[in-house]
């Protein structure tokens, strides 16, 4: 084991300092969100993950909603909204301009690393691994071009996305040098820094605001550092009948339900894509989650500094087992776009 981990973990187990790293989420709004975060807790107990959850919130969220994600073990966290300069810009959907806010979770000092999940995520699998993946990079999940969400793009307009980039080759000539890898933004790992912070809102200033909003904004901003990682990480919906033939379903540890209509509490079935038995199915495996009981937290409730008792100590386990398990992990080979 490396003398700093070795370091932390005696620290930690002598009850000094909080858990180092830990999963986040965000939540804005007294909507349905807030179904999404418990379910997400209750997939991360599932799974066994020894990290906590905190949840992000903009004072916006009502305090039952509070209260319900803090018996569920999650530590609340409030934040202060963070506003795009002033911009005509149409997003690609409305409710983007809030996700700026989630600028904010670069100030959560207390924590070394964390692990980024929108509500709308759910885990099949322990991805605790995740946060030993070598710090200096930025990791995340390689987006798919190919939903009518990307109809701005010149990537959409020419049928060019970089999960099959051989399909249509980049025109040079015409548009230049192929863009930069793009991740989607709903599950990342960061180091929290607030240098890292600090850099993220003054440059924000001056950005221009763009139509996938603060995703946009973290590919442009941690292009050189980014790192993708395998699509089993963060399952875009999409992919399923976009590229089918890059997608095995069984290995995937993290699903994000961001393809419309398919967020599992408004599921119906009915929009375009969604009558699928691989779609029925993921839906039923999220709410067979949301409403198992056995996995209900029934630890000590959160502290008045929002860690929860025992969290620390429950963090030890990874860094203790990390030493082998954190290399598994390999990055994916940039796709020439060529
Ligand atoms: O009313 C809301 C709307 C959103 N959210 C939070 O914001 C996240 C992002 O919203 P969606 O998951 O609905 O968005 P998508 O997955 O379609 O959007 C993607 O693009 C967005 C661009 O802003 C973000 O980058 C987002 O993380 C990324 O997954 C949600 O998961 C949730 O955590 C709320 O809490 N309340
Ligand atoms: O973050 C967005 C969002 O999740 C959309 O639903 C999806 O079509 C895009 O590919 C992605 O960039
Ligand atoms: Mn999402």
């Amino acid at each position: 084991m490396a003398p700093e981990m070795v370091a932390r973990a005696a620290a930690k187990a002598a009850g000094k300092g909080k858990s180092s790293k830990a999963y986040v989420t965000f939540l804005a709004g007294d909507g349905d969100y807030v179904k999404g975060a418990v379910g997400l807790a209750k997939g991360l107990r599932k799974v066994g993950s020894a990290y906590p959850m905190v949840v992000a919130v903009l004072p916006d969220v009502p305090e039952s909603h509070r209260r319900l994600l803090a018996s569920q073990g999650c530590i609340i966290r409030e934040i202060e909204p963070v506003y795009p300069p002033e911009s005509q810009t149409q997003f690609a959907m409305a409710y983007y301009v809030i996700n700026y806010s989630k600028l904010r979770i670069w100030e959560f000092l207390e924590y070394q690393k964390m692990l980024y999940l929108d509500a709308d995520i759910q885990v099949n699998e322990n991805i605790d691994h995740l946060f030993d993946l070598p710090d200096g990079h930025f990791y995340a999940v390689m987006d798919c071009f190919c939903e009518k969400t990307w109809s701005h793009t010149p990537q959409y307009k020419i049928g060019y996305c970089q999960q099959c980039p051989d399909r249509v080759a980049w025109p040079t000539d015409e548009l230049g040098p192929p863009p930069s890898l793009y991740f989607n933004a709903g599950m990342f790992v960061h180091e929290p820094s607030i240098a890292t912070c600090e850099s993220l809102l003054a440059t924000l200033k001056s950005s221009p605001v763009t139509p996938f909003a603060e995703q946009d904004f973290l590919n442009m901003f941690f292009k050189d550092i980014y790192k993708p990682i395998p699509l089993i990480y963060n399952l875009v919906l999409a992919m399923l009948w976009r590229h089918p033939e890059n997608v095995e379903l069984e290995k995937v540890k993290v699903v994000h339900y961001c393809a419309a209509g398919s967020k599992p509490w408004r599921y119906t079935g009915k929009e375009a894509n969604m009558d699928r038995q691989d779609i029925k199915m993921l839906v039923k495996k999220w709410w067979d989650i949301y409403n198992d009981e056995s996995l209900d937290y029934d630890g000590p409730a959160a502290t008045e500094d929002g860690v929860p008792a025992g969290a620390a100590s429950a963090a030890e386990e990874p860094i203790l087992a990390a030493v082998s398990g954190a290399a598994d992990v390999k990055y994916v080979t940039a796709p020439s776009a060529a």
